[in-house]
């Protein structure tokens, strides 16, 4: 099952793989004939009633593997509105081909009876895929209408025009006009709202890699970007609690979160590491805690600080010692809100009690230190790591040359980065990404986005500084390898 977001996702992963949407529209408009060559026999007229997206482009192809057939497309619209390239190059070979193609820019002229004034023996409903929003406007409502008035029988690409793919509801309320289609074929994996329609539906698999949906890649990125409309605060704001014994490993998360595109980084430390902290840079607010060390005594003045923020970052340079640890418990056992668990906060995640949302981001030994298993196949390993997750109750993204993120159902494993990232504080970097991303999505896509995006901070940082790179040279890379390109 997938839905209309993770497909585009999907997609986008597929074409940085090296298969591009031609590709697939290829293989689409090839099942397309195949379902058609299913229901008719050789000779039978076929009306292909193709929009001017990526769903019409399918029904394009198909018209090319129909040979055999009184084939008829049926453009809605003029030939130079066409809405994508890979569409428009997919009508011009049509025509090349000389395949009988009209184009209805009035609904008024919409006629899909053969030359005989007789009904298509089939039609194929192309108008709208994916893309479709609100009601079915002109031509398309009347082209539906005109479609469900024929006794041929029908065959929806991809999803029934004018449905929602993901609810099955009609796109313009409950009696909105749509197309009720015999058949479905939709592409690479079942639709959430398909089931619920009264059709035979057909899966068609269109070439798209396993490695699309296994592996983190530009896809993971889209719906990320910041509303053109956002207001101060509407992007994040993150809370990092660390600092006592180090003072960079806050400073870098909170860093790495400004970079990640949070509005607002608050980091509370010890006072005795207030003042450095704030002097890495006036972007960060910073608030002290008594002391040297954050312990039990700062619980209540953290949950306050906590509360204002959209995602808190726990962890980084705590130090361990009894009081932290004890820290780490007790804010937790009473946080109700949504936290990046790193370094030694971690181990104290398995046993406590809490109402949180965490994504625990531990390498393997610290993976270990809280009673999961690890192994070094990484598909053993994805196993391993979503029976932990959904055992802990919490998003995992586990750290190494291949992260694992998963959040108990679902995995995701993440390639990029090398073997320069091993130094310290990357993984600072990372908790810091993660909590910035956490703020605008939910947290297994924070984790493999965060996870994905740092590793191509690195990548490019390794391809500029070599062996010589350092954790200080990622947050200024996370903009540019946030571009879901
Ligand atoms: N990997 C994939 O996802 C693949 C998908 N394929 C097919 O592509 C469509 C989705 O194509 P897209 O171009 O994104 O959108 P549509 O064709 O569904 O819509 C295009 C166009 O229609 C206009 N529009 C939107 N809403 C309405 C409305 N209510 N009334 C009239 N017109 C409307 C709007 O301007 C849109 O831009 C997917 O379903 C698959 O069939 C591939 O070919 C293979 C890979
Ligand atoms: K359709």
């Amino acid at each position: 099952m997938i839905t209309t977001d993770r497909m585009a996702a999907v997609d986008a992963n597929a074409a940085a793989l090296g298969v591009p949407r031609k590709q697939l529209m290829e293989s689409s408009g090839n099942a397309v004939a195949r379902e058609v060559r299913a229901v008719a026999e050789p000779g039978a007229t076929v009306a292909l009633v193709c929009g001017r997206g990526n769903n019409g482009g399918d029904a394009l192809v198909a018209a090319r593997f129909l040979k055999g057939y009184d084939v008829t497309a049926h453009l809605l619209g003029r030939p130079e509105t066409i809405r994508t390239d890979i569409a428009r190059e997919n009508w011009d070979a049509l025509e090349a081909a000389e395949i009988t193609a009209e184009t209805v820019t009035d609904s008024r002229d919409i006629d899909l009876a053969g030359p005989d004034g007789d009904d298509p023996d089939v039609i194929v409903d192309a108008m709208l895929g994916s893309g479709v929003s609100g009601g079915l406007r002109e031509p398309e409502r009347t082209a539906a209408e005109a479609i469900n008035a024929t006794d041929a029988t029908v065959i929806a690409v991809d999803v029934p025009s004018g449905i929602d793919a993901d609810t099955g509801d009609p796109t313009g309320g409950p009696d909105s006009v749509r197309v009720r289609a015999d058949r479905v074929v939709t592409f690479h994996a079942e639709k959430p709202g398909l089931a619920a329609l009264d059709a035979d539906v057909t899966v068609a698999d269109i070439g798209i890699p396993a490695a699309a949906e296994r592996f983190t890649g530009p896809g993971d990125l889209l719906g990320l970007d910041r509303d053109s409309d956002s207001h101060k605060g509407d992007n994040g704001e993150v809370l990092v609690v660390g600092g006592g014994p180090y003072t960079g490993a806050p400073t870098l998360s909170a860093l790495a979160a400004l970079r990640a595109g949070a509005d607002l980084v608050r980091v509370a430390c010890p006072e005795r590491v207030a003042g450095a902290v704030q002097g890495f840079s006036p972007n960060l607010i910073v608030r002290a805690l008594p002391g040297d060390r954050v312990g039990p005594a700062h619980v209540d003045r953290v949950a306050s600080l906590a509360a204002g923020n959209d995602v808190v970052v726990l962890g980084p340079g705590l130090g361990r010692g009894d009081g932290t640890h004890e820290f780490v418990r007790e804010f937790l056992t009473a946080f109700e809100g949504r936290a990046v668990v790193d370094a030694d906060a971690l181990r104290v995640v398995p046993d406590v009690d809490t109402d949180a949302d965490l994504i625990c981001t531990p390498h393997q030994g610290e993976l270990v230190g809280m009673g999961g298993e690890t192994a070094s196949d990484p598909d053993a390993r994805a196993e391993l790591v979503r029976e932990f997750a959904a055992e802990v109750g919490h998003a995992l993204l586990v750290k190494g040359a291949v992260d694992v993120i998963s959040d108990g159902e679902d995995v995701r494993l993440n390639r990029t980065g090398n073997p320069g990232m091993t130094v310290g504080g990357t993984g600072d970097v990372l908790a810091g990404t993660v909590g910035a991303l956490a703020a605008v999505t939910d947290p297994f896509r924070a984790a493999a986005a965060g996870a994905y995006v740092v590793g191509r901070a690195g990548d490019a940082a390794a391809e500029a500084n070599g062996a010589g790179l350092v954790a200080t040279d990622l947050p200024d890379r996370l903009p540019e390898a946030m571009r879901n390109e």
